[in-house]
């Protein structure tokens, strides 16, 4: 770790140190040679790893006819299934499994009408009787459709696979590997108050733990896979890519089924890699490497971050305008916590607040580059729509992100004076830093008709389910990166403010923490059942910030150091052909 610091105070102090270490590269102007140049002051530099993708994704080329021919493909299959999902002759537990798989598959968008109104139909007629007499998996893939959806159907359906003088689950559930592993699954979708889901899920995991090394063949794969991570807290893309993989059995009766996700998965394949050349090709042009060197360049793995949020077609634009200015706040949060002086911070935050070009000329050389590349892509942003009269959602998102600035200075104060801030304080504080605010505002910008004023409207209510996703991302990413912040100095996270404030180990602070994620999680699920307080376009994105939380942060600092999971969900997404049409 190249922490250049002063011993006297949290590595802030601007003190002599060898230029060659500390200054950004190539960015010192040429002086006369009489003036002797100003002391470099020491920064808290971090020495983060390169990107592992350099310029990879800048190569390709879209051929258009090749997209048209994928969208023209789509169109047979897309009414088949439509049809199998509308067809009033399949009986309720056929359909329930086929809407179970359209939406695995991710393909339940294109559908949205017709499938809510069979499950509709399906949930009034619910007969818990039904469920005496059916075994867990079908029960589970029942239960989990309803509740992918929005029905509240009650977890007492599972409450007959436990034993009433134990209270336990009994010993048949463990012999249903099926079973056991849509129990799982279906135990992540839990709310408040559902004991039964909780004990099901520390009890099937334990179990699907002992016996994952005596499976074969598909199954194997499956338990592997959903152990690992179950779809309820994957990134949708790739659950849908490995879904139809290693569950080929679930759908394979149904050709049109198979055909249109194949087709599916190739034409979004082509449409996402344009849109990574795209980002990529603007981050190159922007010179970012250039100017901020110090920083995480990490264009990949933020537009699949954005990706996790919406991957449909006409999300395009959207995804470009999110990626872009989640970009934006890499540079300032790796700024502010590995590279400027407090001086420095200062003074960025005074400009961001300001957002006039003349301040560029308090900023230090280093940051003009980006301060002026912000301005006016949020300049253009406001052109193009107000012409459309949504001016509104990109004025929303500069807030957002000048409010993220003065929260990066908030915990930069703190280091500064080395105080440790109260929970409560960092939390009030953390929700802010935590990005979700900034980036899913961000993310209504290109999203069309939907996002109106009423929508942005119930995002400044700050509701629970954003605030549960903000404290998802706050928390998660504060249990898996504050080691390697505090080797730089800084203490400005989740884990030392509950020290401080309980006087508690680290272990049982984690573990503190890590209950308030899975509260956080039941706050989600229960913010996605019907009524909704919006639509479901709009809550989506906000449960997706969630789930990529648990991509990158599950196991490691993936986005530091994102040669694991990020490197192979890339690989998977962009790299790695998409199922063949040919069988
Ligand atoms: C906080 C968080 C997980 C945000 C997710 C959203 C996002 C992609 C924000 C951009 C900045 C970023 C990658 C922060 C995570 O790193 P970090 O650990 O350096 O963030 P920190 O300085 O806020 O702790
Ligand atoms: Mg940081
Ligand atoms: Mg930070
Ligand atoms: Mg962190």
């Amino acid at each position: 770790m190249a922490l250049v610091r002063n011993n006297s105070s949290n590595g802030r102090e601007p003190v002599l140190s060898p230029r060659s270490l500390t200054s950004p590269r190539g960015l010192t102007s040429p002086r006369p040679l009489s003036v002797q140049p100003a002391p470099e002051p020491v920064r808290p530099l971090a020495n983060f790893p390169p990107s592992i993708w350099a310029d990879r994704f800048i190569s390709f080329s879209l051929d258009n006819s090749e997209l048209e021919a994928y969208a023209n493909a789509l169109e047979e299959p897309k009414e088949a299934v439509r049809s199998l999902i509308t067809d009033t002759t399949i009986d309720a537990n056929t359909k329930l499994k086929l809407v179970y798989s359209v939406h695995r598959l991710g393909l339940s968008y294109l559908y949205t009408d017709e499938i809510d109104a069979e499950l509709n139909k399906l949930f009034e007629k619910i007969d818990l009787q039904y469920y005496e007499q059916v075994d867990l998996y079908t029960i589970a893939v029942q239960f989990q459709v309803f509740r992918h959806h929005g029905y509240k159907i009650s977890s007492d359906v599972f409450k007959k696979f436990k034993d009433s003088t134990t209270g336990t689950f009994t010993d048949d559930v463990t012999k249903d590997v099926k079973g056991m592993l849509s129990l799982y699954e279906s135990a992540h979708l839990r709310l408040h108050g559902e004991d039964i889901l909780d004990e099901a899920l520390a009890f099937t995991e334990a179990h699907l733990k002992k016996i994952v090394t005596t499976l074969e063949g598909d199954l194997a794969r499956q338990v592997n896979l959903v152990l690992k991570r179950p779809f309820h807290t994957g990134m949708p893309m790739v659950e849908a890519r490995l879904y139809f993989i290693t569950h080929e059995e679930d759908f394979s009766s149904h050709e049109s089924v198979v055909k249109l996700a194949k087709v599916h998965f190739n034409y979004l394949q082509l449409q996402q890699k344009e849109e990574l050349r795209l980002v990529s090709q603007w981050w190159k042009d922007m010179q970012f490497q250039q100017s901020v060197p110090y920083i995480r360049d990490r264009v990949p793995e933020i537009y699949l971050w954005i990706l996790g949020l919406y991957f449909e077609p006409y999300y395009s634009r959207a995804r470009i305008i999110a990626t872009k200015i989640t970009l934006f706040l890499v540079v300032l949060d790796d700024t502010y916590d590995a590279y400027a002086t407090i001086d420095e911070i200062r003074s960025i935050t005074d400009a961001i607040n300001r957002w006039e070009i003349s301040a560029i000329d308090q900023l230090p050389e280093y940051i003009k580059p980006f301060y002026r590349i912000l301005l006016n892509e949020y300049d253009d942003l406001e052109k193009e729509y107000s012409k459309d009269g949504r001016a509104f959602s990109v004025h929303a998102s500069k807030q957002a992100f000048q409010e993220i600035a003065r929260g990066y200075l908030e915990e930069a104060e703190w280091l500064h004076n080395g105080y440790v801030a109260t929970f409560p304080e960092y939390m009030k504080n953390g929700l802010i830093t935590s990005a979700y605010n900034v980036i899913s505002k961000s993310a209504l910008v290109g999203m069309g008709a939907i996002a109106d004023e009423e929508a942005l409207a119930w995002y400044e209510t700050h509701p629970k389910i954003l605030k549960a996703s903000e404290l998802i991302s706050r928390l998660q990413d504060d249990v898996m990166t504050f080691q390697f912040e505090r080797k730089r100095g800084q203490s400005a996270t989740g884990v030392d403010a509950y020290i401080k404030e309980y006087n508690v180990s680290e272990e049982v602070a984690i573990q503190e923490l890590m209950k308030m994620i899975e509260n956080a999680w039941k706050d989600i699920n229960e913010g996605c059942l019907k009524p909704t307080e919006v639509s479901v376009a709009l809550l989506t994105p906000i449960l997706n910030l969630a789930r990529m939380i648990d991509v990158v942060y599950k196991f490691d600092d993936g986005f530091t150091f994102p040669g694991k999971t990020l490197k192979d969900y890339i690989t998977l997404l962009f790299v790695s052909p998409p199922p063949s049409l040919e069988n």
